[in-house]
């Protein structure tokens, strides 16, 4: 991942918690950071103005709105609403410094090419917790008829006559479906005349949603045991549409709750939107989830439970749980086990959980996790922007003062989690941003 001048000055950020209290009380959730931002892509092969409501305020997303005005968008930013007028010219270019930054540039790319006819991107950033693949997005690109070439870390794209033409593609890797790589594909396949089939596919509410996008603006979906139908249209409706509620900031601060004995409603995000995979590892951690007329209850939990559970694709355990699930666990009876199946490896978060005094190991994919321990404060530096939150989950849990650096990546996921955070109890600070 670049580091931009903001990065750099939001490195040197840290974030204060004097925890030991339980967090109670009432908020509500942003839209999804991973939905949102895969509707900023499918939103460039809109024919029409498109207007997103509920859209998180978040690096990523400012980063994105940067790259498509970059590409000729009219991007019109507002509270938790974001607004694109078609561009008449399409630059086809991901910038290069801004796509760096972000990981969905390849999808981006997927879309520039769909609509532009040729595209050039930079390899994609976001996390690097380990390495992560893009090969079935560039494989999507080669079936629908695309020459992709690789120059440094610059890839680019074209197609001899314009535009995609009906393809075949398989988006499965030796780690699961591509939540990435399926989205790709449909962007190209939306254009394509005629019909594509995307086999093995993602089903993760990123793309059912991103589909649903496409299929508002008239490209015709259908899901079945093949795989994803696809018949593309030259021509795409444009619409308004609401981000669902992030599964993910939802998952943490109802963790958050429970590692500090205490409990929470969620305004914005029903319990049938939390991914099968989470509810029942919460359930046999001993934290059920309740639904009310707005959103999600949790009662009071007196004694969490070990698991032994692993990640995988929706509906599975979210990978994007697994580093706060890890932190919550440290206050679980018992032994638990945690494998994260979608990457190779996910765990900077856990020599910085032994800071706060948690025992817990790592080998290669494999976390164990032993409880209940009493943490103290400690200093921790965060890498990424789930293992943030497992330090911040740590020092909630923690009496005494602690200090997180890593606020970056908080800010790249998470509009007003601290402020959340704040609103239940917590006794957090930060330094200014400036
Ligand atoms: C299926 C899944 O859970 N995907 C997660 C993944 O989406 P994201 O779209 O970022 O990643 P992918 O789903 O594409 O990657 C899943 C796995 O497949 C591998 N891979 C991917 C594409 C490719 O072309 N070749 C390849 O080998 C990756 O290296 C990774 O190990 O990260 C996001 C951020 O953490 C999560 O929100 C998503 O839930
Ligand atoms: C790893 C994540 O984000 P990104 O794919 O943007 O790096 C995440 O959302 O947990």
């Amino acid at each position: 991942m670049t580091t931009s001048p903001r990065a750099a000055r939001y490195a040197a950020a840290a974030i204060r918690i004097s925890g030991g209290r339980p967090l109670t009380g009432r908020i509500a959730v942003q839209g999804s950071k991973n939905i949102a931002l895969h509707l900023y892509a499918a939103i460039l092969l809109a024919d029409e103005p498109v207007t997103l409501h509920r859209t998180p305020n978040i690096i990523d997303t400012q980063v994105c709105a940067r790259i498509l005005r970059r590409i000729g968008a009219d991007v019109e930013e507002g509270d938790e609403r974001f607004a694109v007028t078609p561009a008449n010219v399409v630059e086809p270019v991901v910038d290069l410094e801004l796509g760096r930054r972000v990981r969905t540039t390849a999808v981006l790319g997927a879309a520039v090419l769909s609509r532009a006819g040729r595209v050039t991107f930079p390899l994609p950033g976001g996390d690097a917790f380990c390495p992560r693949y893009i090969d079935r997005h560039l494989a999507a690109m080669s079936a629908a008829g695309a020459e992709v070439s690789i120059e440094g870390d610059r890839i680019r794209a074209s197609f001899d006559n314009g535009c995609p033409r009906p393809f075949r593609t398989d988006v499965d890797t030796r780690y699961g479906p591509s939540l990435g790589a399926t989205v790709s594909a449909l962007l190209l396949a939306a254009r394509a005349p005629g019909t594509s089939l995307i086999t093995h596919p993602s089903i993760e509410p990123e793309v059912l949603d991103t589909a649903q996008f496409l299929a508002s603006g008239g490209v015709d979906i259908t899901l079945d045991h093949e795989g994803l139908h696809v018949t593309g249209t030259d021509r795409v409706g444009g619409g308004v549409f609401t981000v669902a509620g992030d599964r993910i900031e939802a998952a943490t601060m109802l963790m958050a709750a429970a590692a500090t004995g205490g409990n929470v409603h969620l305004e914005g995000i029903i319990p049938a939107e939390f991914p099968e995979g989470l509810v029942s590892v919460l359930a046999d951690a001993g934290i059920a989830l309740h639904a009310t007329p707005c959103g999600t209850y949790t009662m009071p939990c007196h004694e969490l439970t070990a698991v032994y559970t692993a990640t995988g694709p929706h509906p599975g355990l979210p990978t994007d749980t697994q580093p706060q699930l890890t932190a919550l666990l440290t206050q679980a009876r018992g032994v638990s086990r945690i494998e994260e199946r979608v990457y190779p490896r996910r765990d900077t978060h856990v020599a910085e959980l032994r800071r706060f005094g948690a025992i817990l190991s790592s080998t290669d994919h494999r976390i164990s996790v032993h409880g209940p321990i009493r943490l103290h404060g400690a200093e921790a530096q965060a890498e990424d922007i789930r293992a943030v939150t497992a330090l911040v989950i740590a020092a909630l849990i923690a009496p005494e003062p602690s200090t997180i650096r890593g606020m970056y990546h908080l800010r790249r996921g998470y509009g007003r989690l601290l402020a959340n955070l704040a609103t239940l109890g917590a006794d957090i600070s930060t330094d200014q941003e400036t």
